[in-house]
């Protein structure tokens, strides 16, 4: 058994049982460390409305001393003039720092949702896609569209807001505190309290994140599902029970998301009901001084710096509200980190390229040799081949024959390295496992026995295989295909727009479709899952001829019912209690093997 087959065969130990909170510290671990992607932008959205805050206390100090000068000393309007342009100069600063902020802000989060959606695409194309607990397609885009998206607030918003919430309302009272220490104390008390109200208040928030999120991730699956199988809902007259279905999960949904806004609200009150009491008390505490009612400083409150601590109270509080407002995108992102998680595995750390490697161009025909070979369906629960060996010569045509649901297409997905095993598989001149994956997809082309047909022409679905081929090339590989017996009919021939699906097509049609698309690839190995399930038996005997044609100097390998096929083959092999025994085919006029 080789050794890497082995390790991957093995059933995953059962992961530790972890509990709300250590997941919740997890995902805002998870959070910070996508930090890193946002690269300099970032630190720029964060940086900019620091400086702000610095130009501020300048522009209120200078403002506070022209409006001083002008009331108390009767200063010349043009002796000011200069003062005047500083603070003009420092509002237009400051407006393009907040400008340069916000574009900076939106510049990292579009960054790091950019490359999460690289990452977790890679993962999920990393993985098998015929591995047990694959998520459901409309799931697993619902946490790579929208759950991603969910970040976007965090890393735009909420991170910059809370740099400044953290820095600006003590900075502000530290160096207000040496000018009149009442005023600075009061902003040191009440500045640190309100976040610690607003968590209070906010405690619930996760929860109903947690779960607006997965309400939102339920509704998209649910939806991407049944849009898919409209038909077949139709059919059964289970339409109508669906779009209640529907209609519930919206429900559901409406529900989470309104108790999201509720808490985010309430934390915002909160808060802005202690920003009015600091706000108010430092009104108070100057008014008062001013008419002579409060002694509480050693010198005179000069108009400069009674001025000066009115410009800056709303100030000192308004980095805390800002950080109310966005309060909320942490915890959605939170969600969306424990959704994604939920769906696709753990987010992984690393950008990887999905550009492919160029693969090396070898050509000619591949052998294949199985060895102690072992194979058991994805959820292990059964095993479909036990210790079983299989030589198959390099340019030999093969039939795999054997009951329905046996195991012959999950035998040729193993060869394809689709499916996990045990034991050894040499490809050609080499294990499996060591083909380099551009290489493997060039040498080995397969048609599975469901094949995907897209949206789009019947051309653009045949140049799948080989993006660059020519019309020309096209056109022959629809012929060889059969796909030109009925496109040509059609009013735009190979142009003709297909639905998603292949819809507007019969089934043997899509399958011709399909199978045109090895006929553009030059594979050493060509494997084919019942290519003929669908066609007549004249029509069989058509497409077999172009596929013996083209596999002259290729390996075939076909899984099949049908003994026709089997008939033409050079050799067949049976699956059957859990063996793979060589077995001979007679030609006969009845086209079912097993
Ligand atoms: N994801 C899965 N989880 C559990 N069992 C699976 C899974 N996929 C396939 N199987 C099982 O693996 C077995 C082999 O299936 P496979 O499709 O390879 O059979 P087959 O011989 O190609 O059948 P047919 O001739 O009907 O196409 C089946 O019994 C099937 O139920």
């Amino acid at each position: 058994m080789s050794n890497s087959s082995a390790r991957r065969a093995a059933p995953a130990p059962p992961p530790p049982v972890q509990s709300a909170k250590d997941t919740e510290r997890e995902n805002a671990r998870t959070l910070s460390g996508l930090r890193r992607l946002g690269g300099p932008w970032l630190w720029l959205a964060m940086g900019a409305p620091l400086l702000g805050g610095i130009l501020l206390v300048v522009q209120a100090w200078t403002l506070a001393a022209i409006v001083g000068e002008v009331i108390q000393q009767g200063a010349d309007i043009n002796a000011l003039t200069p003062a005047i342009v500083i603070v003009l100069i420092l509002l237009l600063a400051r407006a393009a720092l907040a400008a340069i902020g916000d574009r900076a802000g939106t510049a990292a989060s579009e960054a790091i949702k950019s490359s999460v959606r690289q990452m977790l695409f890679a993962q999920l194309l990393a993985r098998s896609p015929r591995a047990a607990r694959q998520p459901p397609s409309g799931a697993a885009s619902s946490a790579i569209i929208d759950q991603v998206e969910a970040l976007d607030g965090f890393f735009a918003r909420y991170m910059p807001a809370m740099v400044q919430a953290g820095f600006l309302p003590l900075a502000f009272g530290a160096f207000i505190l040496p000018l009149d220490w009442l005023a600075g104390l009061l902003f040191l008390v009440t500045a640190p309290l309100i976040p610690v109200f607003m968590a209070l208040v906010g405690w619930g928030a996760q929860h109903a994140s947690d779960r607006q999120a997965r309400a939102l991730s339920l509704l998209n699956g649910r939806f991407a599902d049944r849009l898919r199988g409209l038909t077949t809902l139709k059919l059964f007259g289970q339409a109508e029970a669906e779009i209640a279905g529907i209609v519930a999960a919206s429900d559901e949904l409406r529900h989470r998301t309104l108790r999201v806004l509720r808490i985010a609200f309430l934390s915002s009150a909160v808060l802005e009901f202690f920003a009015a009491l600091g706000v108010a008390g430092i009104a108070l505490y100057v008014g008062l001084t001013f008419i002579d009612f409060l002694h509480l400083r050693s010198t005179p409150l000069t108009l400069e710096l009674g001025l000066f601590l009115l410009l800056m109270a709303p100030e000192v509080y308004n980095p805390l509200r800002l950080l109310a407002a966005h309060y909320h995108d942490r915890a959605a992102a939170k969600a969306a980190i424990g959704e994604i998680e939920t769906q696709l595995g753990h987010m992984p750390t690393d950008l990887v390229s999905l550009a492919p490697a160029a693969p090396s161009g070898n050509a000619g025909a591949l052998g294949l040799t199985l060895s102690n070979f072992t194979l058991r369906t994805p959820d292990h629960a059964r095993i479909i081949l036990n210790n079983a060996s299989l030589n198959i010569a390099a340019g030999d045509t093969v039939a795999i024959v054997g009951q329905s649901g046996i195991g012959k297409s999950s035998l040729l997905e193993t060869i394809v390295r689709l499916r996990t095993h045990e034991g050894q598989i040499i490809l050609g001149e080499q294990a499996l496992a060591d083909w380099p994956e551009a290489d493997l997809r060039q040498r080995v082309a397969m048609l599975g026995q469901k094949p995907r047909v897209f949206a789009g022409s019947i051309a653009d679905n045949i140049a799948l295989a080989c993006p660059d081929a020519s019309a020309a090339d096209i056109r022959s590989a629809a012929e060889r295909a059969q796909v030109t017996a009925f496109a040509d009919s059609l009013p735009e021939g190979l142009d003709t727009v297909l639905g998603e699906g292949g819809l507007g097509l019969s089934g043997g049609q899509a399958q011709r479709i399909a199978l045109a698309r090895i006929f553009l690839r030059d594979p050493g190995m060509i494997l084919l899952d019942e290519p003929t399930a669908h066609l007549d038996a004249a029509l069989e005997q058509v497409v077999l001829d172009a596929l013996l044609a083209f596999a002259r100097g290729r390996t075939l390998i076909i899984a099949t019912h049908s003994l026709a096929v089997a008939a033409r083959m050079g050799h067949a092999y049976r699956i059957a209690g859990e063996s793979l025994l060589a077995t001979p085919v007679r030609a006969s006029s009845s086209r079912s093997v097993a």
